[in-house]
């Protein structure tokens, strides 16, 4: 290695005084509103008493949000360098891993693309490997990656020789070939020959997955998934594709993995599949760094892999990069947002403010590890065993690693510094035996993955769990944000999927916060710094907020029928301090999304998303936890459905950006409060509220605001197929409305 020239990577502070200053303006008048509503308790009634407590809520959560974003600072990679710096044999190998669970969910199409975008990446074939864990053990996945794995022989040297930039072919074919000077006749040939190949590809996955099947389960290459049930079926391993003669120039190792599965066993979804992955990948090739991604997340910057070791080889201080997190990024996202995820925004303030502090949370997706972190070691060398002296004896490595021989010795080189098998070079059929192994569920018995090792248990946000508990042995992490961005993956359509995910984050993050886990802890006891904590805070409360918004929300419906106020009168001055509050908080918002370049219309969309997301998403989180809690019930990970979408512009479905809805319970709460603004409105234009509005008109206000941000719904009631809210919930939150409108009249004939 030569001696550096100039630093890999810079870690530069972003400026932001307008948003601190509008971050402060925020926090005093929410300081001010609670001041007055203290010091007016005794002359106001029980709707004062709900908005004191709810909003003493969020101006703690305002203060996580901007302890969060306060500092935030963005990196910037030179890949060009890294070639200065290292030839290009001395690139560290990196193991690559892809999820994959449900043909049906997660179309095999998507992962293939995920797949050869990985394998055709700017990056010395001979130092990658990419597995593909399939939780489904469908020969249907297998069947595709085998195609693909003969595509990609053609697909991989034609990116590298025209470099291409868009690496997956499906969104590389989806765009007209731009006409340029350099479109030679013999690049015209091969795309268009290449072209062919790739619908090819398409059409047999495409009839793969309609019907008959092309394979023959009694064949030897598939004989392994006959009488295969997906919860229940011994360990496959295929290798299917080997870089025998370790060229630079060739294809990746290809490596499909499907754990053995039994019913009495429980799989930990998504994490246990990534604990086998770590330890099939340790026993074949035992890479130091570890890059993974979810099925539809396909590399998109050909270069990807040169940023992340500027960060991961660049820092003069490896406690300075545990790992390297990339923002999540989605393709063809509809225009404006209209289902508020695609979290522009979050990435783009709090991600980088977090990325300020100890370094940005594991998302789960496109992030470099090192494996050594992953396998427990602490900044200092020190592993989390439990005995005095920190030696690493057979015996402990056993207990902690598990009884493979195999695997406990490439554990061991990663642990004190090597990597790769001992001896090299290697048939990596030789190892398939050692990796089945390492993939049989009773495996972890006894041993530490999962609770001290390698991706934890107990959660189905496994991975903002795993990353705290890295950050909080003292490492940081770092975000990776080149131009293009690292990897796209599939934004989930609108309604019921979008709402799935967000209750399974919302319960995930509480089931951290609830747990041994909670980052206050690990802040007391460890080394997670104070304000890293309070981030996490912020990210892990996200469902316990659904309690005080649904009362908030409940209050203008509330005050007007209950002829109550939960604002200060019209005429008094006081009045000022919940207006500039509303003004500025939405300014702020706008300025934000402007910002980011986005429209004002993406900005209400998100606002009101988030309304919406709050009260339906995030309220059945909490539930489950709750339930979880009482041990009524255990949380499961219901995988997001993947739709690989439209090329741009072609069939732009007018109603793509309109909520849907079906049976699921999940709807009831904000059906019930449309219907309560419904009411209210209602009653204080023509019924009884009537009397005496003018000193409520903030409050009707505010509901006519909350019918407007739950439109979707308003429009629902009337909505015909999955368009309009089903008859049932419709009944279920009419009754619910009812009681609550009954529970109003009872309480004011009691206070008369
Ligand atoms: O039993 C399972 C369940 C899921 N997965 C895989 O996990 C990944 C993520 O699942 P998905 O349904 O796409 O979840 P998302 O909500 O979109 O994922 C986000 O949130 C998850 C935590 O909730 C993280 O693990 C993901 O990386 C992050 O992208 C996919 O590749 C799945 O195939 C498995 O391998 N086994
Ligand atoms: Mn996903």
């Amino acid at each position: 290695m030569a001696a550096p020239i100039a630093p890999l990577y810079e870690k530069i502070p972003q400026k932001n005084t307008l948003y601190r200053a509008l971050d402060l303006t925020i926090f005093f008048l929410l300081l001010s509103l609670l001041a007055y509503r203290l010091l007016s308790l005794k002359n106001n009634g029980f709707a004062w008493l709900v908005a004191f407590l709810c909003e003493s809520w969020f101006t703690f959560l305002w203060v996580l949000n901007l302890s969060s974003k306060w500092n935030p600072v963005s990196y910037k990679t030179y890949p060009e360098r890294l070639l200065q710096c290292y030839r290009v044999d001395e690139l560290p190998p990196v193991d690559m891993f892809v999820t994959t669970t449900d043909p049906m969910l997660e179309p095999p199409i998507i992962t293939v693309n995920t797949v050869l975008s990985l394998l055709a990446l700017d990056y010395p074939a001979n130092k990658l490997s990419c597995y593909v864990s399939d939780d489904g053990a469908s020969p249907l996945t297998f069947y595709t990656l085998l195609e693909a794995s003969k595509f990609a022989k053609f697909w991989v040297p034609f990116c590298k020789k025209y470099g291409i930039q868009t690496r997956a072919p499906f969104r590389y074919f989806s765009t007209e070939l731009v006409s340029s000077n350099d479109n030679s006749m013999e690049f015209l040939q091969e795309y268009r020959k290449i072209k062919e190949r790739y619908e090819e590809l398409g059409q047999k996955i495409e009839d793969a997955t309609l019907k008959s099947m092309p394979y023959e389960l009694s064949s030897a290459e598939f004989v392994a998934f006959s009488n295969v049930e997906r919860e229940n079926h011994p360990t496959i391993i295929k290798v299917i594709l080997e870089n025998k003669e370790t060229r630079p120039d060739g294809l990746p190792h290809l490596i499909y993995v499907s754990r053995e599965k039994h019913p009495g066993h429980p799989h930990h979804y998504k994490a246990g599949a990534m604990n086998v992955l770590t330890r099939v990948s340790g026993a074949m090739t035992n890479a130091p760094f570890m890059l993974n991604v979810d099925c539809d997340m396909y590399a998109n910057n050909p270069q990807i892999f040169h940023h992340a070791m500027c960060l991961l080889l660049g820092s003069k201080n490896e406690q300075n990069c545990g790992f390297v997190q990339t923002p999540q990024c989605f393709y063809d996202g509809l225009k404006d947002d209209p289902f508020g995820n695609q979290l522009v925004v979050l990435y783009k303030y709090v991600g980088s403010g977090i990325a300020g502090l100890q370094g940005p949370m594991y998302g789960g997706t496109g992030c470099f590890h090192r494996r050594k972190v992953i396998y427990g070691l602490w900044p200092e060398g020190r592993m989390e065993i439990k005995g005095r002296s920190g030696k690493l004896t057979d015996e402990r490595l056993e207990k902690t690693f598990g009884n493979s021989k195999e695997f406990t010795t490439t554990a061991a080189r990663i642990l004190s510094g090597l990597s790769g098998i001992s001896h090299c070079p290697y048939d990596l059929l030789d190892r398939v035996e050692a990796a089945q192994q390492v993939a049989t569920c009773s495996y972890e018995c006894g041993t530490s993955w999962g609770t001290k090792i390698g991706w934890l248990y107990g959660t189905t946000t496994e991975d903002i769990l795993t990353g705290m508990r890295i950050h909080a042995k003292g490492w940081r992490s770092t975000y990776c944000q080149p131009d293009p961005p690292a990897f796209l993956g599939c934004v989930p359509s609108g309604g019921p999927v979008s709402l799935t995910q967000r209750k399974r984050w919302a319960t995930g993050l509480l089931e951290v916060l609830f747990s041994k886990n909670s980052p206050f802890i690990a802040t007391l006891t460890a080394k997670l710094q104070f304000r890293q904590c309070l981030a996490y805070m912020w990210i892990l409360s996200w469902g316990l907020r659904s309690i005080p918004e649904l009362c908030y929300i409940a209050l203008p419906a509330y005050c007007i029928m209950a002829r109550s106020h939960f604002l200060p009168k019209v005429q008094e001055p006081a009045m000022l301090i919940p207006i500039s509050l509303f003004i500025t908080y939405h300014f702020y918002n706008l300025l934000e999304y402007c910002g980011a370049g986005l429209s004002s219309r993406a900005c209400w969309n998100n606002l009101r998303m988030g309304r919406i997301t709050t009260v339906t998403a995030r309220l059945f989180g909490f539930f489950s936890v709750i339930l979880k809690l009482l041990g009524l019930s255990e949380t499961i990970f219901e995988v997001t459905k993947k739709d690989q979408s439209t090329t741009p512009g072609e069939g732009s479905d007018k109603d793509a950006g309109r909520f849907t809805f079906d049976e699921s319970l999940i709807f009831v709460p904000a059906t019930t409060i449309v219907l309560l603004h419904l009411v209210a409105l209602i009653a204080a234009l023509i019924g009884p509220s009537h009397v005496g509005i003018e000193s409520r008109i903030g409050e009707v206000i505010c509901s006519v605001w909350l019918v407007l941000c739950f439109l979707p719904f308003l429009k629902g009631l009337f909505g015909k197929g999955k368009y309009g809210i089903p008859t049932s919930t419709i009944c279920k939150s009419a009754a619910l409305a009812l009681l609550f409108l009954a529970c109003i009249n009872t309480s004011e004939r009691n206070s008369f």
